[in-house]
């Protein structure tokens, strides 16, 4: 498929969810997407395909969402997997990186051992909106020595400007809105 085929495909399993979790919020809902395990293979594959198979070592998701993908890809390429916790649930030594919420803060952690220096890593996410979320895992990344290589999302809301925030990083987005 090529891009503009896999973007139609996301936008196609995505539902809108007007005034979720709060007010004034539209919600982009990419359950679907996960459950039609064609369209999910799709994705996965296109992701895969953009990066390369061999560029990366690890895939490092987001929780929660991201765990999806990135167990997938992880799979599929034979790398392992990272799972960028939030706070308080992992249980040993961890570095962890806070970041603005619309209400408050949110913190995500990683075990300090979690990598091994210069190590490969992928990270991915369902979506990207302000960009908090993603600056903290790429953060974490590199904070435990691993390498980013590339950072996914299956959806990026364009007007939030997301992708400023990572500069110069790139952002490879299947779908932008
Ligand atoms: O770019 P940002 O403004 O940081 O928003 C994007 C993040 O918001 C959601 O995570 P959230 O923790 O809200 O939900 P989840 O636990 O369902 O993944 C989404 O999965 C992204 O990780
Ligand atoms: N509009 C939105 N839809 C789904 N997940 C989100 N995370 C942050 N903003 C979101």
């Amino acid at each position: 498929m090529d891009e503009k085929e896999v973007a139609e495909l996301v936008a196609g399993h995505v539902v809108d969810v007007p005034d979720f979790p709060h007010a004034g919020i539209l919600f982009k809902d990419v359950t679907p997407l996960f459950a039609d395990g064609q369209a999910f293979r799709q994705v996965v594959d296109a992701v895969i395909e953009h990066h390369g198979r061999s560029s990366f070592d690890v895939v490092a998701g987001v929780e929660a969402r991201g765990f999806l993908l990135a167990g997938a890809i992880a799979y599929a390429t034979g790398a392992g997997v990272l799972a960028v916790r939030k706070a308080g649930k992992l249980p040993r030594e961890v570095l962890a990186a806070s970041y603005a919420l619309e209400y408050g803060e949110a913190t995500l952690e990683v075990h300090r051992d979690a990598l091994e220096p210069g190590q490969r890593v992928l990270v991915v996410d369902d979506l990207l909106a302000t960009g908090g979320t993603a600056e903290a895992a790429l953060s974490l990344v590199e904070q435990a020595g691993g390498m980013v290589t590339g950072f996914s999302v299956l959806i990026e809301l364009a007007f939030l400007n997301g992708r400023d925030r990572l500069a110069p990083r790139d952002v490879h987005a299947l779908l932008t809105v």
